[in-house]
């Protein structure tokens, strides 16, 4: 883009730097007497001078359209004409030239016509050599200034110009005020920014153009009195967008850094005279400052307060309710088995169930109270003014209503159920870290007693709460650490007095605690999640000897292993299962996975499609505590085993009475359906004594031997058990 201007402020002088020279001179002398253009040469010769000399108008004329002179010596009287003649021709040209006019004329008007035609200077014949030179000198030095006078016209012109330029053209909104605060100029840019025509704001007061709530900040600014001169002040404010405008831009408003700075009289006294404005649009960078303070402080999928807000507001509750002496409640909300949906139905789905959940959850509550997300499958809830616990408790109750009806994922409805934990100030603490932790351990305690409920904090369940963390901790180190470990339990086929079979134990070997048993962690895994990966190294682990055993020759024991509940949750199960026993060359027979008939009773997860599955890629499946619910025929059917476990708690009644209608029934249902039968929990001799008699062959148990390591267990796989029934 061409600026204009430029070029002028470009414009260099030449010679050396620092050398005062005299300027060139060019003189143009037109007389027709030659002995008189000579001496004229020479009496006005100097360096820096040249002369061109000619006789007539006609030949002026021509040296003039050729070049530019500095100064003209002209006769009067030519041979084609008079000076005069010449002289009109170079008002025409609009020249510049310096004219003196030469002549013996005595005659007063041809002086006159000539000074009018803009000669610049009168020289009579005879005139001294010296008159003419001071003549010459003076016409000259006046030609300069003229000549330096209209070279900074020029320069001024132009950088008036270029100033005028970047100030109309500026991205910024540029004004001026008078002293009483109203417009006296301001550029083009209004138009665009804010959609005003420039014409119609001059004259009118700054405070049009300001949005109304923004006036009051803005008037102390502009009220030039008590602006010290050369004061300049900086300040964001809003301006008045024109609504009456179209325009690609819907806000009412822009907002603007303004920067204002007094402008001073500059004669007699200085005072302040008016004030000069700049305002940048700052929308954008105000519109993206935003956007980060929004994200640093809400959750990006719910857009619900995230955990730094929700401590603040915490805060600020509490300081209020210190203030007043009232009462404030926070509840812990988890969503229950959304683990489940994620790992089940991928984090689309999940996260399609938690947008849904917080929209439930906050149509619960009223305004001013606190709804966030924490992250995960967590939310707080901050209750900032309540009177007594029973309020906190209804909005609970409340907010389980809500999620009363399923929630439409694109893969099914999902009945989402929650677990609330809440803790009262003052009653539960005084912090926002107190009773946001009080109202997670409340949490806890819902989560441990079946879920979907809510709880207030009971000190109490402290000191649990912080064992169980500390277990949780260690937990999850366990595995990386090599802490834990399998064990083994003979099976025995009495009829062929010897160990058909193993079950696979889990122990932890706590570094503190010493050997923990399953019962104490297995629960613990499962809630937060650790029950998979677990599962997935006892598996392996539990193949990986299955594997060396058969090398060493024990290729008839069959392995039995634990599954949890959890694992079925996930759909790959079984592919993960054959995919184990085939990465250790196990032929699938050799191999049984144990589950709770608890699991057959709730099939939510599909246990007997994939039970099925199992027992058509050929593994054993057994029902671990057989008995002990509502086993039925049905089930049977719908879950094709291959072995039934009868539970220990039948077994212990056999100290009391030697015959058991149940463990007949069980043994009769075991043949009926073709199924393999163990005896668990076997502790002494007449157990089993009277199991065999009942028709169960197979045991397990203390009588024949404790849980071992591996290598106990491969020595019990190489002998016949000692305690064999008579
Ligand atoms: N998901 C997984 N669960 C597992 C795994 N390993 C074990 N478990 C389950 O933990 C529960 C407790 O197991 P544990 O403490 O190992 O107890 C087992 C035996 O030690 C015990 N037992 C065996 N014989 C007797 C006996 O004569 N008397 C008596 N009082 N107890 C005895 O019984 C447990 C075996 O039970 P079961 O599995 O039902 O056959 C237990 O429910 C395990 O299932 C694992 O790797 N994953």
């Amino acid at each position: 883009m061409a600026i204009p201007g430029e070029q002028p402020f470009n414009a260099t002088s030449s010679g050396a730097p620092g050398q005062q020279q005299e300027p060139a001179v060019r003189i143009l002398i037109v007389d027709d007497d030659a002995s008189l253009r000579a001496t004229f040469t020479q009496v006005l010769a100097k360096p820096c001078r040249n002369f061109d000399a000619c006789g007539t108008v006609a030949d002026g004329i021509a040296f003039l359209s050729e070049r530019a002179y500095d100064l003209i010596l002209l006769d009067y009287r030519l041979p084609d004409g008079t000076g005069l003649v010449l002289l009109d021709w170079l008002v025409e040209q609009l020249r510049e030239e310096a004219v003196i006019i030469i002549s013996g004329e005595n005659d007063v008007d041809a002086v006159i016509g000539a000074l009018r035609r803009g000669a610049d200077d009168y020289v009579r014949k005879p005139y001294h050599i010296a008159q003419l030179q001071r003549a010459v000198e003076s016409a000259l030095h006046k030609a300069a200034l003229e000549k330096a006078n209209r070279a900074m016209e020029q320069r001024l012109k132009a950088s008036e110009k270029l100033h005028r330029y970047l100030v109309e053209s500026s991205p910024d909104l540029i004004f001026t005020l008078d002293a009483e605060g109203r417009f006296s100029y301001i550029n083009p840019r209004v138009r665009q920014l804010l959609g005003f025509e420039r014409g119609a704001l001059m004259r009118r007061p700054f405070t049009t153009l300001v949005m109304p709530e923004d006036v009051d900040r803005i008037c102390g600014l502009l009220s030039l009195p008590s602006t010290m001169p050369g004061e300049s002040f900086s300040v964001e404010l809003r301006l008045r967008r024109n609504r009456g405008e179209p325009s690609p831009v819907e806000a009412d408003s822009v907002t603007v850094s303004l920067t204002g700075i007094p402008m001073i009289s500059q004669q007699g006294e200085r005072r302040v005279v008016g004030l000069y404005g700049v305002a940048r649009d700052i929308s954008e960078r105000k519109r993206a400052e935003e956007i980060i303070s929004f994200q640093a402080y809400h959750d990006q999928l719910t857009h619900l307060p995230n955990r730094v807000l929700f401590k603040d507001r915490l805060e600020l509750a509490i300081a209020q309710a210190q203030r007043r002496t009232g009462a404030l409640a926070v509840m812990f909300v988890d969503v229950d088995r959304f683990k489940l949906v994620n790992d089940t139905y991928g984090h689309a789905e999940g996260d399609l169930l938690l947008r849904a959940i917080a929209s439930r959850l906050s149509s619960g509550l009223r305004r001013g109270d606190t709804l966030a997300r924490l992250g995960g499958d967590e939310f707080t809830v901050l209750l900032p003014d309540i009177n007594q616990p029973e309020d906190a408790e209804t909005i609970a109750r409340k907010i389980v209503a809500t999620l009363g009806e399923p929630i439409k994922l694109s893969q099914g409805d999902f009945r989402a159920t929650v677990s609330i934990g809440i803790a009262l100030y003052p009653r539960d603490g005084n912090t926002a870290e107190d009773l946001t932790r009080h109202a997670d351990i409340a949490m806890y305690q819902v989560k441990r007693s079946g879920k979907n409920a809510f709880r207030f904090f009971d000190p109490k369940l402290n000191t649990h709460h912080r064992e169980r963390i500390a277990l949780e901790n260690d937990l999850h180190q366990a595995l990386e650490r090599g802490e834990l470990e399998l064990f083994y339990q003979p099976q025995i086929s009495l009829s062929q007095q010897r160990v058909i079979g193993l079950e696979a134990l889990l122990r932890w070997n706590h570094p503190q605690l010493g050997l923990v048993p399953p019962s104490s962690f297995i629960p613990v895994a499962e809630e937060v999640g650790l029950i998979g990966d677990i599962s997935r190294w006892v598996l392996d682990t539990a193949c990986a000897q299955l594997a060396r055993w058969r090398r060493s020759g024990h290729t008839d024991v069959k392995l039995s292993i634990n599954l949890s509940p959890h694992d079925f949750d996930h759909r790959d199960v079984v592919r993960s299962i054959v995919g184990c026993l085939s990465q250790h060359g196990l032929p699938a027979g050799q191999v049984e996975l144990e589950i709770t008939e608890s699991m057959m009773m709730n099939d939510s997860a599909g246990v007997a499609t994939k039970v099925r599955q199992l027992r058509e890629a050929g593994i054993g499946v057994a029902i671990d505590d057989f008995g002990t619910g509502y086993s039925a025929l049905a089930y049977l059917q719908k879950f094709p085993v291959s072995t039934l476990k009868i539970d220990r708690s039948f077994i212990r009644e056999l100290d009391v009475a030697l015959t058991n209608p149940i463990i007949s029934a069980i043994t009769g249902i075991a043949r009926g359906f073709n199924l393999q039968i163990i005896a668990e929990g076997v502790e002494r001799q007449e157990q089993a004594d009277a199991l065999r008699a009942l028709g169960c062959d197979v045991m397990q148990g203390y009588l024949f031997a404790r849980p071992g390591t591996a290598h106990e267990a491969e020595a019990w796989l190489r002998q016949v058990p000692s305690h064999s029934t008579h």
